[in-house]
């Protein structure tokens, strides 16, 4: 389905958990700041929108995306820690080095959810390039970190 004009974040926030005594972490990669920091900055904003204490959000950084699974594990084997949202952008290159990397965080975020039983969310942006990018971190596309923000909570309604 073409997403020309379209926001892809759009999302119900109806019907959504207490999540008042619910603890995140925010883990995200320090490759392509420029829309990492607006898709931290998506997601910080939508958690507390929904009612997270700002107490109870965590920031962690990792250098790049590849790494947001071992940060991922870091804090989801944490007792006190409810859910981790996983922030990054991997933006393609001259060789398959994107496609590498995406499909080991895809993966590798999925086994820590499944390991410690709770929910890891993929906020990874995959783009052709910048501009693609840039649309989907607070452009006409919306923001993936609110996306992933409200997914998080949505997740915890399960546990
Ligand atoms: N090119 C991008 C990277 N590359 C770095 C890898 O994620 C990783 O840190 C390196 O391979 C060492 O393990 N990372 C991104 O997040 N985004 C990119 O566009
Ligand atoms: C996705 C990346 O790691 C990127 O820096 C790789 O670029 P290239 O495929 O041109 O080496």
């Amino acid at each position: 389905m073409s997403s020309a004009n379209k926001n892809l974040s759009e999302f119900s926030t109806s019907n959504l958990p207490d999540v008042s005594q619910k603890k995140f972490a925010i883990v995200v990669a320090e490759w392509n700041a420029e829309v990492t920091e607006a898709l931290f900055d998506g997601a910080y904003k939508t958690l507390i929108e929904n009612g997270v204490k700002p107490e109870n959000i965590v920031r962690a950084n990792v250098p790049g995306s590849y790494e947001l699974s071992f940060g991922s594990q870091v804090y989801a084997q944490k007792a006190d820690i409810d859910a981790i949202i996983a922030i990054g952008c991997v933006i393609q290159g001259e060789t398959k080095h994107n496609d590498y990397i995406n499909h080991a965080v895809a993966q590798g975020l999925t086994n820590v959810s499944l390991k410690y039983n709770k929910p890891v969310i993929f906020g990874v942006l995959t783009p052709n390039n910048q501009q693609q990018a840039l649309d989907r971190a607070g452009g006409i596309h919306g923001n993936k970190g609110d996306e992933a923000a409200i997914t998080a909570i949505k997740m915890l309604a399960l546990v």
